[in-house]
């Protein structure tokens, strides 16, 4: 008979966002994405970073500067948009995003615009802002499912 303790598909592809995550070096937010196919084959992946060139050193990861130039917001690439940049393939229609943090409203148009069609997110502790009222706003509009991932087992034990 076969293991029934197997990795269930919801949990395989947020533990990929997860793991992507532990890439970021915000040490406020780690945010990782994976992008899936309708047939559950893996499409891409991205996490918070700066852009490509712009050193993780020299950059700031503040949150809050007197000097808006000073803070993160300006240049940090969100893990959404890393995923569907980093997408090597020509067609997302269908698609879901795994994601780690409820996307913000400018992911929410690419993620839109990109034919993804349904959200899966485990936290949303940006709710209140309207950053994230108006990304719910274009996803109801636009006929973006959004669905709450609640795991069925809280942990997901690697061994290296
Ligand atoms: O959807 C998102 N995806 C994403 O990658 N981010 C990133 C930008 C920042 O690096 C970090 C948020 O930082 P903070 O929680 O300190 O405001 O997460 C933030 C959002 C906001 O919803
Ligand atoms: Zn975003």
């Amino acid at each position: 008979m076969k293991k029934s303790d197997y990795l269930k598909w919801d949990a395989y592809f947020m533990g990929i966002a997860l793991l992507s995550a532990e890439r970021s070096k915000d040490p406020h937010t780690s945010v990782g994405a994976c992008i899936v196919s309708e047939d559950n084959k893996i499409l891409s992946v991205g996490y918070n970073g700066m852009p490509r060139g712009c050193s993780d050193d020299e950059y700031p990861w503040d949150r809050n500067s007197e000097n808006e130039l000073d803070a993160k917001y300006l240049y940090v690439c969100h893990a959404e948009l890393n995923a569907l940049l980093n997408y090597t393939g020509t067609n997302m229609t269908h698609a879901k995003i795994y994601t780690t943090l409820f996307p913000c409203n400018e992911c929410t148009k690419a993620l839109i615009q990109a034919g993804i069609s349904e959200v899966i997110y485990l936290c949303d502790k940006y709710a209140e802002t309207p950053s994230v009222i108006a990304a719910k706003r274009m996803m109801k509009s636009a006929g973006v499912r959004y669905t709450p991932y609640h795991p069925a087992n809280k942990k997901i034990q690697l061994d290296l």
